[in-house]
């Protein structure tokens, strides 16, 4: 008995440090608790660091900040999605991110081995792809890394079945769909196996179907233990998230859990300090820290004049299943846990 748990308590060590959130994910069932029970008993690792950090586009008449006092941190293993309004700098703040920009002031730190550390898939795939055939765009990547010539095909075999695009290996780029030339550009970040991969409004292009199989695809990497970024407009997609961060010209107002960023009351005096705050000085990133991405608080306390939620305050509209579970909970139905997707709204009233 003593020997079998011994046994699988290394598994699970060994394993940890390959596959993160998939043992979690194991060691969890196994024992018959909560991920995030498990997941909070590990020391997170911190990969990215941004100290203080503003940008501004050198410009004719004086160079104004479009990104201001950012503090943020990103750990391995987490899934941060970054929202904001069009030019609230979330373009910006991913290429300082990704080290693409030098920050004005302040500074970006990486701490990971992984080389490439961080790679970034845009809007446009057309406007990323270089080779003239599928696997002559990943051999690109892989050259300038330095790959050799023995494990390339290999390489890219593998990052093109885990896109689902293995069948096209040899297939010209001009014959790929919009959706398929951005599995491309994500097998083509994977090749170079990065620790982060940042995805910038990378399924705004694209149809419902195939904007679905690329977040299937970012989700699949996310559990195999790669941290990744996503920035979107498109709020069902903060259902994927760990935690929130979002921008008001160009500074952080919140950085939390969904939850909170749907539930979660902000009164007119905070809104105030928090956009005067992402203009002079930032987020304070104590108070940021003490709002936990795993926070299991709830948000019940209910609104008299409607919603005032980071969401509305930031102008969104909340989608579809946080819309009914807030007319449920107004209409006195107690929901746990509160739903930020439709299979959790689902399963919340199931349990009512
Ligand atoms: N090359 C540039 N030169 C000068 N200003 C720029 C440049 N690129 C962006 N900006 C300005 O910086 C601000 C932030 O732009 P950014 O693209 O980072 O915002 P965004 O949140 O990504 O917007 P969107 O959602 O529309 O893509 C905007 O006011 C924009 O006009």
């Amino acid at each position: 008995m003593k020997i079998d748990f011994h046994c699988k308590f290394s598994f699970y060590l060994l394993t940890y440090y390959c596959q993160p959130r998939l043992t979690i994910a194991i060691l969890a069932q196994t024992i018959g608790i909560e991920k995030s029970m498990i997941a909070v008993n590990f020391h997170p690792q911190t990969l990215i660091e941004l100290e203080h950090v503003s940008f501004a586009y050198p410009s004719g008449g004086g160079d104004t900040d479009v990104v201001t006092d950012i503090n943020l941190s990103i750990q391995r293993g987490e899934w941060v999605t970054i929202v904001g309004s069009n030019g609230s700098g979330k373009s910006t703040l991913a290429k300082l991110i990704a080290k693409l920009f030098t920050a004005t002031r302040g500074a970006v730190s990486y701490h990971m081995q992984e080389r490439p550390p961080i790679q970034l898939i845009f809007q446009n795939p057309d406007a990323q792809i270089i080779g003239e055939t599928v696997y002559e765009d990943l051999c690109f990547g892989m050259e300038n890394y330095g790959i050799s010539r023995e494990i390339m095909r290999e390489r890219a075999l593998e990052a093109l079945s885990k896109v689902g695009l293995a069948a096209h290996a040899d297939a010209p780029v001009s014959q790929l769909s919009g959706g398929q030339k951005q599995l491309l550009c994500i097998a083509a970040c994977l090749v170079l196996q990065p620790a982060v991969v940042l995805f910038d409004e990378a399924t705004s292009m694209l149809d419902p179907l195939a904007r679905t199989k690329i977040a299937a695809v970012a989700q699949q990497l996310h559990r195999e233990g790669k941290t990744v970024i996503w920035i979107t407009q498109w709020l069902d997609e903060l259902a994927y998230a760990d935690r929130v961060v979002a921008l008001h010209n160009g500074g952080i107002v919140f950085d939390g859990s969904t939850k909170e960023f749907f539930y979660g009351s902000i009164s007119d005096s905070d809104w105030a300090e928090r956009t005067d705050r992402s203009y002079a000085g930032g987020l304070d990133i104590a108070a940021a820290e003490t709002s936990s991405p795993n926070d299991s608080t709830e948000f019940h306390h209910l609104p008299r004049d409607g919603w005032s939620s980071c969401c509305e305050r930031l102008g969104f509209v909340p989608p579809y299943s946080v819309q009914t579970a807030r007319a449920l909970l107004q209409q006195g139905f107690q929901l746990d846990p509160l739903p930020v997707s439709t299979t959790q709204l689902g399963q919340a009233v199931r349990a009512l």
